[in-house]
């Protein structure tokens, strides 16, 4: 019998602040290795017109809560300011001993919320390039081992 893959919820800015789809490609990529991202049109925009063209933003948001509900962590890209992933940062700061990792670059346009990166539950980093990306998640993930 095969063992579940952990489920993993991505969060990164879409309608928000222009996003380093780059970045969020890398993110995903590593996460892949450790479970099963459920989100992971938010790093891919082609993807994302592909399928969020198709619903309306009641079915997007019903998708993605469920998505939310079916998830064992969350990590999230903090970077570019966005409602949405607020939002789904909200969600995992109500829920008890939900992993969740926020990871912001260090030169940045905006600076990240304090109730995001002052939030006592979450895990917040600050990475300079991809490596570090790289590095802080396969810190983060050795919890899952
Ligand atoms: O089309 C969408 N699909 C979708 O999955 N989301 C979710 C996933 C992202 O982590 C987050 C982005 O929010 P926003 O669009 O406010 O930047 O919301 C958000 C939108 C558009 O708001």
């Amino acid at each position: 019998m095969s063992e579940k893959k952990l489920a993993i919820y991505f969060c990164g800015s879409m309608r928000g602040v222009n996003a380093n789809h780059q970045n969020y490609q890398t993110i995903v990529q590593e996460l892949s290795k450790y479970g099963e991202v459920l989100t992971t049109h938010v790093a891919y925009p082609e993807m994302s017109n592909q399928l969020e063209h198709k619903m309306n933003d009641k079915e997007i948001y019903e998708r993605d809560y469920s998505w939310f509900t079916q998830s064992q962590v969350m990590v999230a890209e903090v970077t570019a300011p966005s409602h949405g992933v607020g939002m789904e940062l909200g969600w995992a700061s109500l829920r008890q001993n939900f992993k969740t990792l926020c990871l912001s670059q260090k030169e940045k346009e905006f600076k990240t919320s304090g109730l995001i990166a002052g939030c006592p539950t979450f895990e917040y980093k600050e990475y300079q390039n991809q490596q570090e990306i790289v590095a802080i998640i396969a810190e983060f993930m050795k919890q899952f081992n």
